[in-house]
């Protein structure tokens, strides 16, 4: 039996940031992995990989010079599926290692097995080939994350149809490829796929994509992708799916409305469940959700108050980013530190299809909704310079201020550096800026963050106007 302050099961970012959290505050910390590799989704399979991919996608396919110098806009070459992953196991090796110095430096100790409750304060960590170890914890921070959900309509044991997980041990690049579920991760691959100049159809129950998102971004990213060459099917669900076992002949999907659809590839990205799972939780009174996730109050504990649970095990908004801020809180209050003990009041999400996506606070819809007297301003990255200058001809910044108090509530972007430009908006949001914030900053020029303030005086135009 080892005695720690905290025991934290799962090394993903929750699990990485709530070890060094506590242990920075002097705190005695275990990690426990059941992977051989450290990082959780966000380095192996999900957040990184995926990223790292969209760039290569983008590079090999040449698509962002499209345009711009009247040179060749087709792929550049074959792409191989060596090539696709290149670098993507480099950034991922490179993650694991900085998690594992970290983790290090910082004096976490980390034990590689599957962990499990053995009473409240137990956690058995179950080890291939040695003798189980039993960890005690004043403190448990559950931080174990999501797996892809697995719909038994598809048969995963082939090797052309994938899981997101999956996917990035393709053997090799498909020739055409269905993705079912028109939500981020299904969005984000049928992007990258498309890029590489693989044709691929979309099919989603909703009738529109990222559904979340302001309306006039979400159309206009679907715009986007169809200009891509995206087939979507909006409305429609696989209700069959026949996988021949001669891999030349191609996997027939029949969707609701009838129409088949042959295809080399499927990808299948309907959701994620909660990994819950074999870790006792209910035995010690800890309750799970509808979909198994982790029951939690406002600072993250669970109905057994020792015992914390942080990031996609807790459903909602299942991000990297969240996941660490949550974990980060949940330590503050197991341990009453003195660092802040709630979660920013505004987040952002960051989309990285092709093109990038971004937002943070209100949209359009919302505030109709609540009745909040608004008025928007756009500024379209092909006025701007610096979208001249990179042949960025679709992008938009939107903002939305309050109507008598211009103090913005909403900013959305879609377009080249979508994710990193919304930053500028959501800080003026958590400090309670008005639209004079952004007509007396001098921006750089030309730079697309300029917008900002084209698009704050196209709102003021409308005011003046009586036009939204
Ligand atoms: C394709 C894809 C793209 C994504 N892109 C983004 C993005 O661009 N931006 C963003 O913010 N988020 C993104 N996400 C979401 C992000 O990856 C997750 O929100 C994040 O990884 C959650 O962190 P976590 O620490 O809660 O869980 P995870 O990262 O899943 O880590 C959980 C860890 O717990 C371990 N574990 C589980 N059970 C046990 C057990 N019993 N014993 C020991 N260890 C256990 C697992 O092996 C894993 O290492 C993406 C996800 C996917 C799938
Ligand atoms: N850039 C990012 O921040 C990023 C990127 C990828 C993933 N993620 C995280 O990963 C999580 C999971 O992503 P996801 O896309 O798998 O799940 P999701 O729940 O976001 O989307 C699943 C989509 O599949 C659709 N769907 C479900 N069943 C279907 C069916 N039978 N036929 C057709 N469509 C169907 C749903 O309507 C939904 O739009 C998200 O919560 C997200 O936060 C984040």
């Amino acid at each position: 039996m080892v005695d720690f302050d905290l025991v934290v099961i799962g090394s993903g970012p929750a699990g990485e940031w709530g070890a060094v959290q506590a242990a920075m505050a002097g705190k005695r910390v275990a990690v426990v992995e059941r992977e051989s590799v450290l990082g959780g989704t966000a380095a192996n399979t999900g957040t990184l990989p995926s990223k790292t991919l969209r760039e290569t996608a983008l590079h090999l396919s040449g698509l962002k010079a499209r345009g711009l110098y009247s040179v060749e806009t087709t792929l550049r070459h074959e792409a191989t599926v060596s090539d696709f992953l290149y670098r993507e196991r480099r950034v991922k090796g490179m993650e694991r290692e900085r998690i594992g110095h970290n983790l290090q430096k910082h004096g976490v100790q980390v034990l590689q097995g599957v962990g499990s409750f053995v009473d409240a304060h137990t956690v058995r960590v179950c080890r291939k080939g040695a003798e189980d170890l039993l960890l005690t914890g004043s403190v448990i921070l559950v931080a174990t994350g999501s797996s892809p959900y697995r719909p038994p309509l598809y048969p995963f044991g082939d090797i052309r149809v994938h899981d997101s997980d999956e996917v990035l041990e393709i053997g090799r690049l498909p020739s055409s490829l269905v993705v079912v579920g028109g939500g981020v991760i299904g969005c984000e691959y049928a992007c990258m796929f498309a890029a590489l100049g693989i044709p691929v159809t979309l099919v989603e129950v909703k009738p529109e994509v990222l559904p979340f998102l302001d309306d006039e971004i979400s159309a206009l990213l679907a715009q986007r992708m169809e200009a891509l060459g995206i087939r979507l099917r909006f409305g429609q669900t696989v209700e069959k799916v026949d996988v021949p076992a001669a891999c030349e002949v191609p996997i027939r999907l029949t969707l609701s409305s009838g129409e088949e659809v042959d295809t080399d590839q499927v990808l299948v990205a309907s959701g994620r469940s909660a990994n819950t799972s074999g870790l006792g939780l209910q035995d010690i009174g800890v309750k799970l959700g509808a979909r198994g996730q982790v029951e939690v109050g406002p600072s993250f504990q669970t109905a057994v108050p020792h015992i914390y649970a942080v990031g996609d095990v807790i459903g909602f908004p299942a991000l990297a980013s969240t996941s660490m801020d949550q974990a980060r809180i949940a330590v503050e209050h197991a341990f009453t530190l003195e660092g802040p003990q709630a979660l920013a009041t505004v987040l952002p999400y960051g989309i990285y299809t092709i093109p990038e996506v971004s937002m943070a606070g209100e949209t359009e819809e919302g505030l109709r909704a609540k009745r909040v007297p608004y008025v928007a301003g756009r500024a379209a990255f092909a006025t701007n310079p610096r979208g001249q200058i990179i042949g960025e001809m679709y992008g938009l910044l939107k903002l939305l201020f309050h109507r008598e108090s211009l103090k913005l509530l909403g900013v959305h972007v879609i377009g080249e550096q979508a994710s990193e430009l919304v930053h500028v908006g959501l800080v003026a949001m958590l400090t309670g800026s008005t639209a004079r914030l952004f007509i007396e900053t001098c921006f750089n020029y030309p730079t697309l963050s300029e917008a900002y303030k084209a698009a704050t005086f196209d709102a003021l135009d409308h005011l003046k106007h009586g036009t939204v």
